[in-house]
């Protein structure tokens, strides 16, 4: 595959002169805040005139916390209403954990950064047990994603897997309350809210494959807007940038837009992104798996070869039981 070269026009690339204010649309939950003001502070150390603004809102994602998102219209749920404000013209952009982005954007989207990668694992939290090696059969695991729970089914069949629905510190409310021996989270959300102590390990890769985006944050604006995503370029990184192009289009192949078990997650590694995937069912009875590496400059390419290869493995008679 080849890439066209962009050359620079004598009179130089086009340039935008610094934003003098900027609005950022922002969910209000805890983690979303934090993203936003990380967000913020970041703008305002590179535009030290600009005036950076936060606009929070509620989405449909966090009102309905009763029922498995899964159920009730997944990721898109959690952007909708940021994006009506970029359609307003009430925010200029909005801060995206990137695991919460539909693999689909819509037409007047665009995507112009995606910032350096925290922690992208899982990890084990629980007040009664060191890691999931310590549980006895029958202990009660609690999940918010069908990711984890086909993946805890894998590798430790005798736990009891639960639904876990609410935002962080709903989901360790629970936790503390007793009504599950251990929860599994993103390392990336409780590091972020400064929660790190309450890690008791971090789930490797291998038994735990993070979600395509998982850990790193991305910043929407306008299609039509070209100045913004100029003002956003320098936040860009453009590693993790390809590893989570590389795991979207694994995950849009082989998904689109429905909750599946399904994991992506992509590494540099000299030089290579390094790309591993796997689809299975929910209850852990099934299961395909595979990996490739390339160059970065091929990461959506990287990802329609992996997702090939899980077809080929059977990932698509899966994804069909699982209607
Ligand atoms: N689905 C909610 C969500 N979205 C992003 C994170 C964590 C931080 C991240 O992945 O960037 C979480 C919490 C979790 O999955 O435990």
């Amino acid at each position: 595959m080849s890439y066209p070269i962009v050359t620079r026009t004598e009179s130089g690339p086009a340039t935008h002169p610094a934003p003098a204010r900027i609005v950022i649309a922002t969910r209000e939950s805890r983690l979303a805040l934090w993203q936003a003001e990380h967000v913020k502070a970041r703008l305002e150390a590179l535009y030290p005139a600009c005036q950076v603004e936060l606009l929070g809102m509620t989405t449909r994602g966090d009102q309905i916390l009763d029922r498995p998102l899964a159920k009730v219209g997944g990721k898109g749920l959690f952007v909708k209403e940021l994006e009506t404000a970029l359609l307003d013209g009430r925010a200029d952009i909005a801060v995206h954990s990137m695991k919460d982005v539909p693999m689909e954007m819509g037409e007047p989207f665009a995507l112009p950064c995606i910032s350096a990668r925290e922690v992208p694992l899982d990890a084990f939290v629980s007040n009664r047990y060191a890691s999931l090696e310590d549980m006895p059969p029958g202990a009660v695991v609690g999940t918010s994603s069908l990711r984890r729970e086909s993946q805890l089914h894998m590798h430790y069949p005798y736990l009891s897997v639960t639904s876990l629905r609410g935002n962080l510190d709903t989901r360790l409310r629970k936790l503390d309350e007793g009504q599950y021996d251990a929860i599994i989270l993103a390392a990336a959300g409780l590091m972020r809210l400064g929660l790190g102590e309450r890690i008791r390990g971090v789930l490797p890769a291998e038994v735990s494959l993070p979600a395509a985006g998982q850990g790193a944050l991305g910043i929407e604006c306008l299609a039509g807007r070209p100045e913004v995503a100029a003002w956003l370029a320098p936040l860009n990184d453009p590693e993790t940038s390809a590893c989570v192009r590389a795991e979207r289009t694994v995950a849009r192949a082989l998904a689109g837009s429905c909750e599946v078990p399904l994991g992506a997650y992509g590494e540099i590694r000299d030089g290579q992104l390094c790309l591993r995937g796997f689809v299975a069912l929910p209850d852990g009875s099934r299961v395909v798996r595979a990996e490739c590496s390339g160059a970065p400059a091929d990461a959506e390419q990287l990802g329609q070869t992996l997702a090939d290869a899980l077809r080929a493995q059977g990932a698509a008679d899966i994804l069909a039981e699982l209607g």
